[in-house]
């Protein structure tokens, strides 16, 4: 079986804060495959954005091994593309420009990638257009774009798809989806939603809080394109519920001390 591409060894995390030392992470053994598409999910303050800060190589400070392409993560690079929230664009730069950063759309190869990429991420006829003039699922899909430009090793998406509609989101999951199918970029994508979890996902890892730990990583062997309303992906709704159910029943016992 070939190395996997990202390989976190019992990775530790603490912080040291006002109240004392908070074990954000504990333990966390996982080995991503090249082309992998995992999701993470959790109650709130289980560690998942201190994770991918982690594999991101914007904290360095914990103990453990984290290592992509074999080669141990020392600090934030353009192999590790970061998704935020938000999307983060220059408002004074077109849409084009945004994508290309400080990279010079006269540069023929630059140019074709941008190209390829405005078609991959559905903006098409976007190219001039500034971010004030685009939708929040057209600025994030801007983001991906200016993120693919530099062919990451694994793109890093906390929340990304978190301050839309609904609508917008679901949209969204598509896009990525067929982003995913395209480029077979490995993907860690940080959510609240068990429905997107489980469906963009080849795993979905859960966490469990104080200290965060993965509880469970469950495969999602759906076939693509999914349907959330299909029995199958209900079934594995239960599945990833019933791990939730289990953390609370854990958190109740924790807190009354038994
Ligand atoms: N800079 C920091 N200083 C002190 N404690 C921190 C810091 N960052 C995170 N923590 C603590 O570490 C734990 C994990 O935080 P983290 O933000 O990774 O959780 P999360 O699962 O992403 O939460 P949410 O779902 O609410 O975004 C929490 O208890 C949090 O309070």
């Amino acid at each position: 079986m070939s190395e996997p591409l990202l390989k976190l060894e019992y990775v530790n995390k603490t912080f040291q804060s006002s109240k004392g030392a908070v074990q954000a992470l504990h333990n966390i053994q996982l080995h991503v495959k090249e082309g992998e598409f995992i999701t993470v999910i959790g109650p709130s303050g289980c560690g998942k954005s201190t994770l991918l800060k982690i594999i991101a190589g914007l904290d360095v400070q914990h103990t453990g091994e984290v290592r992509l392409g074999g080669q141990v993560i020392q600090g934030p690079g353009i192999d590790k593309g970061f998704i935020f929230q938000e999307p983060r664009l220059f408002p004074w730069l077109t849409v084009e420009k945004n994508i290309a950063a400080d990279l010079s759309l006269r540069d023929p190869e630059v140019r074709k990638k941008v190209d390829e990429l405005i078609e991959l991420v559905r903006l098409d006829g976007f190219q001039k257009s500034f971010p004030r003039e685009l939708s929040g699922g057209m600025a994030q899909r801007v983001a991906i774009a200016r993120a693919l430009l530099r062919n990451p090793k694994v793109l890093l998406l906390d929340e990304p798809f978190g301050a839309l509609d609904a609508f917008t989101r679901t949209h969204m999951q598509e896009v990525l989806i067929d982003i995913w199918q395209k480029n077979k970029t490995t993907m860690i994508f940080v959510t609240h939603d068990i429905d997107e979890a489980i469906y963009l996902a080849n795993r979905v890892v859960i966490l469990k809080p104080r200290p965060g730990a993965i509880r469970n990583i469950v495969p999602i062997d759906l076939p693509i394109p999914r349907k959330k309303t299909t029995t199958s992906f209900q079934e594995l709704r239960l599945k990833v519920l019933n791990e939730f159910e289990k953390i609370e029943e854990l958190e109740l016992i924790d807190s009354s001390g038994i």
